[in-house]
């Protein structure tokens, strides 16, 4: 099974191409390392990926499907952590996993409890999250899209304002996550972005490389 396929995929903000004729398959199960420099288009391929932003020409199937019909299967962290900042990590985490289930689709096997706790944070700390370091809000972040059970992962700059504790806590848990049962048997995939591309190689099995909107390369890393 694909997890997505990009056939020709141009995305226009006014004039100006942010990708451009990109064709690439991601395999279901695998890890993807989207690496490019600055502007390349990393952020607006993950956003594509994630339903939030439509090619302006060509074709994208993600999990089989429309992109913007995936939303409950895939989910998003982008570079804002989308955190209320009134609340704490636990009720943010409640409130998103109630969105979900209000949609009536929820497929979660991770409670908020569960993830907060597999990101190294308790639970019950009693404090706003703006009251958090960057770092432990990039983790209440990473915990509210590892509670929505998804199929498909994509983490924008996840390593930015961690230190390398946190990095190599966050590299453990994410390969923990691509072993985690889904209902429907299918294998998940995780596609990340980020400028140490050093700290994420040892997760990665694919390295997709872009430039200026348009496909440089890709290649399997040295583990397969
Ligand atoms: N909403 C938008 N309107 C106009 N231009 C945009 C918009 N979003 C992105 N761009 C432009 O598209 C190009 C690609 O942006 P994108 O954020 O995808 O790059 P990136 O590879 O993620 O960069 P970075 O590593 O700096 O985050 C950039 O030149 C950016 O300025």
């Amino acid at each position: 099974m694909q997890a997505a396929v990009l056939t020709n995929v141009t995305k226009l903000y006014g004039r100006f191409a942010a990708l451009k004729n990109l064709s690439v398959t991601l395999e279901a199960g695998a890890v993807y390392l989207v690496l490019g420099e600055n502007g390349a288009g990393k952020s607006t391929l993950l956003r594509m990926l994630a339903g939030l932003s439509l090619p302006t020409r060509g074709g994208l199937t993600v999990l089989d499907g429309p992109a913007n019909k995936q939303q409950r299967r895939v989910a998003y962290m982008s570079h804002a952590t989308m955190l209320y900042d009134e609340l704490t990590a636990m009720e943010n985490l409640t409130y998103y996993s109630g969105l979900r289930k209000g949609s009536g689709e929820c497929a979660c096997s991770g409670s908020p409890e569960m993830a907060l706790r597999a990101v190294g944070l308790d639970p019950h700390l009693n404090k706003p999250v703006s009251q958090y370091s960057q770092g432990m809000r990039q983790r209440v972040s990473l915990a509210r899209v590892l509670s929505a059970d998804p199929e498909m992962l994509l983490l924008d700059e996840p390593f930015s304002n961690l230190d390398v504790h946190s990095v190599a806590q966050m590299l453990d848990l994410l390969k923990d996550f691509r072993t985690w049962p889904l209902a429907n048997g299918h294998a998940r995939t995780i596609v990340l972005t980020t400028h140490q591309a050093e700290l994420a190689m040892p997760l990665a099995d694919h390295v997709l490389r872009i430039q200026a909107g348009e496909f440089v390369s890709m290649e399997a890393t040295q583990k397969q």
